[in-house]
């Protein structure tokens, strides 16, 4: 078996996985150039509500699995991130209900979002596997596979750069998780990147591993975003549900 690659070539071996990102997504190019209509970025935000509410589950599975003191005081930041908290007096509402607050600003209500009645079923088989690989891997594959987060903070950015020229309609305070995210972000993949280049430098063959993982959620975010785009046709076709 080949020698391990160096950490700084493992490292640009794992960015270098960017060209599969989601950003380049003909629904998030649509996005970012203007081009979707109102009932389409508000199918966008009530599908993607499902990823919102799955990422702190999957959080807690990977935590469930790892008997690492020290990786779970830092990893379960992430749940309270998204589920938010109130410990002695000090609040933060969280990033679920940031992303209800984001739907209300497109237009959708609280219930329409929550309700999750306008997910396309293509959409949740698409989140529930992320889940299920959190649950069912070994922890320190998950905790790899939450890398595409290396290459979010550029796709939070384009959004806040771009949707107050485009969809002037959008209520601009709902665009607060996106601020959010991308201090959350960069703190995570910083320490979810630290982890990876340490553990699965032990051999090429790791290595390889943790490219693979990274293409499989980078696979999954592409496959979720081909569940909203799909959704949005039919609808083109047929009309939204009643
Ligand atoms: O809006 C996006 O395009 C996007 C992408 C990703 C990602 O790359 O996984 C995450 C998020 N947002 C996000 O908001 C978030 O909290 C998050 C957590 C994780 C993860 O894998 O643990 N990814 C992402």
């Amino acid at each position: 078996m080949a020698a391990p690659l160096s950490r700084e070539e493992f490292e640009a071996r794992l960015r270098g996985k960017s060209a599969s990102y989601h950003i380049h997504h003909p629904f998030h190019v649509m996005m970012a150039e203007g081009r979707l209509t109102k009932a389409q970025l508000q199918g966008w935000v009530a599908n993607r509500y499902l990823y919102q509410v799955a990422i702190p589950v999957k959080d807690a599975a990977i935590m469930s699995n790892c008997p690492d003191r020290e990786l779970r005081r830092e990893w379960i930041q992430r749940v309270l991130d998204h589920d938010g908290y109130d410990i002695g007096g000090i609040k933060d509402d969280g990033g679920i209900e940031a992303w209800i607050r984001l739907g209300e600003a497109v237009g959708l209500s609280r219930e329409d979002v929550t309700s999750q009645r306008l997910v396309s079923p293509a959409a949740r088989f698409a989140v529930d596997a992320y889940v299920n690989f959190a649950r069912q891997r070994p922890w320190q594959e998950a905790v790899a596979s939450s890398l595409t987060e290396l290459f979010a903070p550029h796709i939070h950015q384009q959004r806040l750069d771009t949707w107050p020229q485009m969809y002037p309609w959008v209520d601009p305070a709902g665009l607060q998780y996106f601020r959010n995210r991308l201090t959350q972000a960069r703190r995570d993949v910083a320490h979810g990147l630290r982890f990876t280049l340490d553990y699965f430098s032990q051999s090429r063959a790791l290595q390889e591993r943790a490219l693979e993982i990274l293409q499989f959620k980078l696979d999954l975010l592409w496959a979720l975003a081909d569940a909203i785009m799909l959704q949005q046709c039919e609808i083109a076709i047929t009309g939204p549900k009643a």
